[in-house]
C-alpha cells in the first residue's frame, strides 16, 4: 500500500485512518472492476437504516471499511448502511460513511463511490456526529469511474490522488481549481418537478426557458444520480446541484443524508469557493438532530447557489421580473 499524507499537517492518527480509508479504496476498485466476473455486486441484499433497498456492493463496501478501521484511531464509526454508531472502544476520531454512494449505478458501469467525514471524538456518539460540519477535520470521497481518485479536504483547501490502476499506488495530483463563480449547467432529478415547492421549480423553469426566457441565456442539465460523480464533476468544471426537499412522502427533506453525505460535500465544495446550502442557509452550520437525517442540498458555484436561496425569499412574481433580462441579478 502507497499512499502519503506528507506536508499536511495531519496528526499520525488522521493520517493512519486515510492511510485505511485509500487500502479499503483501492481493494473496492478492483472489486468494481471484475463485477459480473465473479458475482453480481448489483444484487438485492437487504434494506438499510434509511429504508433503501441495500445491494451486494453496499454491504460489501461496508464491511470492508469497518473491518479495516477497527483496532485502529477511530472510536466511533457511523455509516449508511447501519442503524446505529459502532463504537471500536479505542480511539480518538468519529468516522462517519457512505460506504458506496449511487448504488442505482452498480449495474450499469456508471461512477460510484464512497463519501467520508471525520471529527474529533467528543463525548459519546451523538455529541460526535450531531454538530456542525464546521468542525470535521476531513472530509472527502473516493470515486470509482474511468479513473479511481481521492479527493479530501483537511480544512486547508481541497487535494487530489489517483490511483495507478491495478495496484495499490495512490499518487498525488494537481489541486482541484477554485469553483468558477458562475456557470450554465445545472443538474437536478427533473422527473420530481410536480413535487418540489415554488421557488425550485421557478429557478428551473427559468433557466429551461432559455435564451427565450427572462435570463436571456441557454443553460445546460446533467444527472448521473451519483451525488460523488456530480460533485466530481462539479469540482471539474463547475455547476450546481439541488436535492430539494418536495412533497412526496419521505421527501420532506430531501434524499440526501447530512451527515455522511452533504457535510463533507459541503466542506470540498466551500474550501473551493463555493457555496453548499440547504437552499437557504449554509448545510455546514446546521446541527442534525440524527445520524440519518435529511437535509435538502443545494451546491456548486457561488453565484447560482446564492441565487436560490434569492428564489426562496421572493413571491414568484417578484423573483421572475428581478432575474429577467432587465433585472437585478442577471446571469
Ligand atoms: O434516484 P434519485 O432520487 O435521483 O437520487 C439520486 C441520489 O441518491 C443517491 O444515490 C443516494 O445515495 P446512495 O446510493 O448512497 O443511497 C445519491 O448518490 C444521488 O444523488
Ligand atoms: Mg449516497
Ligand atoms: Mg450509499
Amino acid at each position: 500500500m502507497s499512499v502519503s499524507f506528507d506536508g499536511l499537517g495531519l496528526s499520525p492518527e488522521l493520517a493512519d485512518t486515510m492511510t485505511r480509508l485509500t487500502s479499503v479504496g483501492a481493494t473496492l476498485a478492483r472489486i468494481i472492476a471484475r463485477n459480473g466476473l465473479e458475482g453480481n455486486l448489483a444484487e438485492a441484499a437487504g434494506t438499510n437504516a434509511g429504508g433503501d433497498g441495500q445491494k451486494a456492493l453496499d454491504v460489501i463496501a461496508d464491511e470492508a471499511f469497518m473491518d479495516a478501521l477497527r483496532d485502529g484511531a477511530v472510536r466511533y464509526y457511523a455509516s449508511e448502511e447501519q442503524d446505529d454508531v459502532v463504537d471500536f472502544e479505542t480511539g480518538t476520531l468519529a468516522l462517519a460513511i457512505d460506504p458506496l454512494d449511487g448504488s442505482s449505478n452498480i449495474d450499469v458501469n456508471v461512477s460510484i463511490g464512497t463519501i467520508f467525514s471525520i471529527f474529533p471524538k467528543a463525548e459519546g456518539p451523538d455529541e460526535s456526529f450531531l454538530r456542525p460540519g464546521t468542525e470535521q477535520i476531513a472530509g472527502g470521497y473516493i470515486i470509482f469511474g474511468p479513473q479511481t481518485a481521492l479527493v479530501v479536504s483537511f480544512g486547508k483547501g481541497v487535494q487530489q490522488w489517483v490511483l495507478e490502476p491495478g495496484t495499490d499506488i495512490w499518487t498525488r495530483v494537481a489541486d482541484p481549481k477554485p469553483l468558477p463563480p458562475e456557470t450554465s449547467e445545472y443538474a437536478i432529478n427533473a422527473s420530481n418537478y410536480r413535487h418540489w415547492p415554488q421557488p425550485i421549480r421557478a429557478f428551473i423553469d427559468d433557466m429551461v426557458a432559455g435564451a427565450e426566457g427572462p435570463r436571456g441565456r441557454n443553460f445546460n442539465m446533467r444527472w448521473i444520480a451519483s451525488l460523488v460523480a456530480e460533485t466530481h464533476r462539479i469540482i471539474s468544471r463547475g455547476g450546481v446541484f439541488l436535492y430539494p426537499g418536495d412533497d412526496r412522502e419521505g421527501y420532506e427533506r430531501g434524499r440526501l443524508r447530512h451527515v455522511y453525505e452533504c457535510a463533507p460535500i459541503a466542506l470540498l465544495i466551500t474550501q473551493l469557493g463555493g457555496g453548499a446550502t440547504d437552499g437557504a442557509d449554509p448545510i455546514l452550520n446546521a446541527l442534525p438532530d440524527r445520524l440519518h437525517a435529511r437535509t435538502p442540498f443545494v451546491f456548486g458555484s457561488s453565484t447560482k447557489v446564492a441565487r436560490v436561496a434569492a428564489y426562496h425569499d421572493l413571491p414568484h412574481d417578484e423573483s421572475h421580473a428581478l432575474f429577467n433580462s432587465r433585472g437585478l441579478f442577471r446571469s
